[in-house]
């Protein structure tokens, strides 16, 4: 079966900046991905290769067997959503937004659009407040309903961009919790960029941990180990487990050039 994504000797630079290289890894339909690693290690830059906004200095990639592009298979939820405090819109509309308007049609098929719209809305639990503007609602609440907009095309891949930043941990918890759903659903592959490990540690299958120009690919419990991290940044790590609770102590900041 094609891979949903397949990335083959990958590598990414800017400049003589080596941020990645020697990335092989395949994501299956109904896979979660979790990408770990500390700021400036290429996660971000990662997604923008999946969206076909960057491209590799070395390597291949394919999304369902074809390379990146524009369209309804991939679905984006980005760090948060920014809003003006002008803006007239409301969650409904946003949500609308991202229902692919040459997929739909204008006019003719309005309903399937409202539909479309409604699903999306209940799927994150946003009806509430669907019609309240969005520069009055919570960050946790605006978060659901960029979830919802990027869930209303049905995208059979969805990267997720550090969706949990600053949302209190319930709602991290909720927020990835939906993501979650939708996956085993609708077998979206999922790619969640992460800084919070938490949260998303019972959900993730595997994960992709980035470390100044080297990385690690396996199962949360196989890469997320002392003697692993400790190998990986070349110095000792110490990966603290109590309960639901995970720290990765003494990881050193970021080296200033990469390359592995
Ligand atoms: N277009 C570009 N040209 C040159 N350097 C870039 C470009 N885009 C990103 N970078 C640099 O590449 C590094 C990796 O950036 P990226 O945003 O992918 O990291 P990240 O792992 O997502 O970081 P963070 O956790 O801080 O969001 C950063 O140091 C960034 O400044």
């Amino acid at each position: 079966m094609t891979p949903a994504i397949a990335l083959r000797g990958a590598g990414l630079a800017y400049g003589s900046r080596v941020l990645w290289r020697g990335l092989d890894l395949e994501v299956r339909a109904g896979e979660f991905l979790a990408v770990l690693g500390a700021n400036g290690t290429g996660k971000s830059s990662l997604l923008r290769v999946l969206l076909g906004l960057q491209r590799l200095t070395e390597g291949t990639v394919e999304i369902e067997g074809r390379a990146p592009r524009r369209g309804d298979l991939v679905g984006y939820v980005p760090q948060r959503l920014e809003v003006s405090p002008l803006t007239p819109l409301r969650a409904r509309d946003v949500v609308r937004l991202g229902v692919d308007g040459h997929r739909w049609g204008f006019g003719r098929a309005r309903g399937a659009v409202r539909a479309r719209v409604e699903d999306a809305l209940r799927a994150v639990g946003a009806e509430p407040y669907a019609d309240v503007p969005l520069r009055l609602l919570s960050g946790g609440e605006r978060q659901r309903v960029r979830v919802a907009q990027a869930l209303a095309s049905d995208p059979r891949i969805l990267l997720c961009d550090e969706p949990l930043l600053s949302l209190d941990p319930g709602s991290q918890a909720t927020v990835a919790g939906l993501i979650d759903e939708r996956r085993r659903a609708r077998d979206t592959a999922v790619v969640f960029v992460t800084h919070e490990i938490e949260p998303i540690l019972g959900l993730a299958d595997r994960v992709l941990y980035l470390a100044g120009g080297r990385f690690r690919i396996g199962a949360p419990d196989d890469v997320l180990t002392s003697p692993v991290l400790s190998d990986l940044y070349g110095t000792p790590v110490e990966v603290v487990r109590a309960g639901d609770h995970i720290a990765v102590v003494g990881a050193p900041p970021l080296r200033a050039e990469g390359a592995a």
